[in-house]
């Protein structure tokens, strides 16, 4: 099995106050170069803003954010973004006129070259690269489709591969089953355990049976902090997670 090359996400007594209020209280967390992680915890309990700082939406009022030897906090989203490291929101940003191909075939960065017979053969990879990216995201059938007619699960995994086609080293992944039916969240869990390995893959979602059936090791925010970590059953059992979380 190929792994990733990019490092691990490493956060440490990581801060963010917004007037006085504490986002993210000394949060600290490795997310293992390849690891599928899954975030989970009550309403405002600093997950978004977690995302946000890895991607340089918002800085960190004190803290270490690193991605491998990268000080993330001196980076702008942009360079961040370059240093590969890819976000899927809740909706979906698909182009509705163009087909399921025609999607992937835009977010490939297609490296241009004034020698023909050069751009022959990265024509050849790229299409390549997308066929295999129709396969990993499950659309083959759908290839010449337009993306308007797909269902709101296929229109969520378009994305992915679309996210894919930048070959991301990590890829942070927020509520993807939100409004998908249970065959669609099933096959959701199955990509996203099939594109970790290569790439690390952090997953923010409120739906536990989901979070189960990704087998990843989940982490349990709450007011801004790591509240509990570990596999489904453990967090699931948990006295503080029951009392704050899943009890109420
Ligand atoms: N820009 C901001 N200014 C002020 N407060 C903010 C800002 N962004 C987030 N907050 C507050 O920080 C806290 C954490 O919010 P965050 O969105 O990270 O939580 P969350 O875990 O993603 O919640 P949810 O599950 O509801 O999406 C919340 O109380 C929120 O109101």
């Amino acid at each position: 099995m190929s792994t990733t090359t990019g490092g691990a996400l490493y956060l440490d007594g990581v801060s963010v106050v917004f007037d006085g209020f504490r986002a993210l209280n000394n949060l600290s967390l490795i997310i293992e170069p390849g690891e599928l992680r899954a975030i989970i915890g009550p309403n405002g309990a600093g997950k978004t803003t977690m995302m946000d700082i890895i991607t340089g939406k918002t800085r960190p009022t004190a803290g270490t954010v690193l991605f491998g030897q990268r000080d993330l906090t001196r980076l702008d989203e942009a360079a961040i973004a370059n240093l590969g490291i890819g976000r899927k929101f809740q909706k979906p940003t698909v182009f509705d006129a163009l087909t399921v191909f025609e999607n992937l075939e835009l977010a490939l960065k297609a490296p241009r070259d004034p020698w023909s017979c050069l751009r022959w053969r990265l024509g050849a990879e790229a299409r390549r690269r997308i066929e295999a990216t129709l396969a990993e995201i499950g659309l083959a059938e759908r290839t010449r489709d337009r993306a308007a007619i797909l269902s709101h699960g296929q229109r969520q995994w378009l994305e992915i591969g679309m996210l894919l086609m930048q070959e991301p080293e990590l890829l942070l992944v927020d509520e993807p089953v939100a409004g998908m039916t249970d065959q669609e969240t099933e096959h959701t869990a199955g990509l996203l355990r099939r594109i970790a390995g290569r790439r690390s893959v952090v997953v923010v979602e409120h739906d536990l049976e989901f979070v189960r059936a990704l087998g990843s090791k989940v982490t349990v925010l709450c007011e801004g902090a790591v509240l509990s970590e570990g596999s489904i059953d453990h967090v699931q059992n948990d006295r503080k997670v029951i009392d704050v979380y899943l009890g109420r």
